[in-house]
């Protein structure tokens, strides 16, 4: 547990970058484009988690249509990790043998975490395999592929809020935030 006063002040400090609202528009925006794509589809909604829980609840208030759900969680070991690295802790209990998925994730930074949850599903027999990240983070270090639905691209800083955390917390935010001077 960090001290109250230092996460409050990182709070108070930080720049606001996606207000609660422009947010929303972006999540409406993406939600259209999945209608469009794959409301006729049936498709499992893979959630990954803890960043992609916001994200998704989000998503599937808008996605009206027969669709699954299930997670997954799978966490990149290290900043210098390759895409293969990944510690799963929790695999798909739904049989998505020749079915539709959609991964769901907040942020494609460098994007090894979705690349190989991608590569595992086709691997492991989905018939094909859609991407959604509420941010891409914008700069050069990044895998070739990129989700066939992104909310907003944001410059490259230290981001929280919305599914992703600073140090375990603010997960829990309706914005995104950068750390002060980060
Ligand atoms: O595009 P990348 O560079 O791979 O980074 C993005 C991933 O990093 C974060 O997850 P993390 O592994 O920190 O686990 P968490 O969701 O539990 O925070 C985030 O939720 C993405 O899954
Ligand atoms: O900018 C970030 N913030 C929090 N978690 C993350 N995981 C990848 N990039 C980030």
């Amino acid at each position: 547990m960090h001290n109250i006063n230092e996460l409050n002040s990182i709070l108070s400090e930080a720049d606001c970058l996606v207000s609660e609202a422009q947010l929303n528009e972006a999540l409406d925006k993406m939600a259209q484009q999945i209608i469009d794509d794959l409301a006729d589809k049936q498709p499992i909604v893979i959630c990954v988690m803890n960043g992609g829980l916001l994200p998704t609840g989000a998503l599937l208030q808008r996605l009206q249509f027969p669709l699954e759900l299930d997670y997954v969680h799978a966490s990149r070991y290290g900043m210098n990790t390759s895409g293969s690295d990944l510690n799963w802790t929790r695999y798909p209990q739904t049989d998505f043998k020749d079915r539709v998925v959609l991964i769901v994730d907040d942020i494609f930074d460098q994007g090894h975490t979705v690349e190989a949850i991608i590569k595992w599903f086709e691997e492991n027999g989905a018939r094909s395999v859609y991407s959604a990240t509420v941010i891409n983070k914008l700069h050069d270090r990044k895998v070739e592929m990129r989700p066939d639905y992104i909310g907003l691209d944001i410059e490259d800083r230290f981001l929280f809020g919305y599914g992703m955390d600073y140090q375990g917390y603010f997960r829990n935010l309706q914005g995104i935030y950068a750390v002060k001077g980060k």
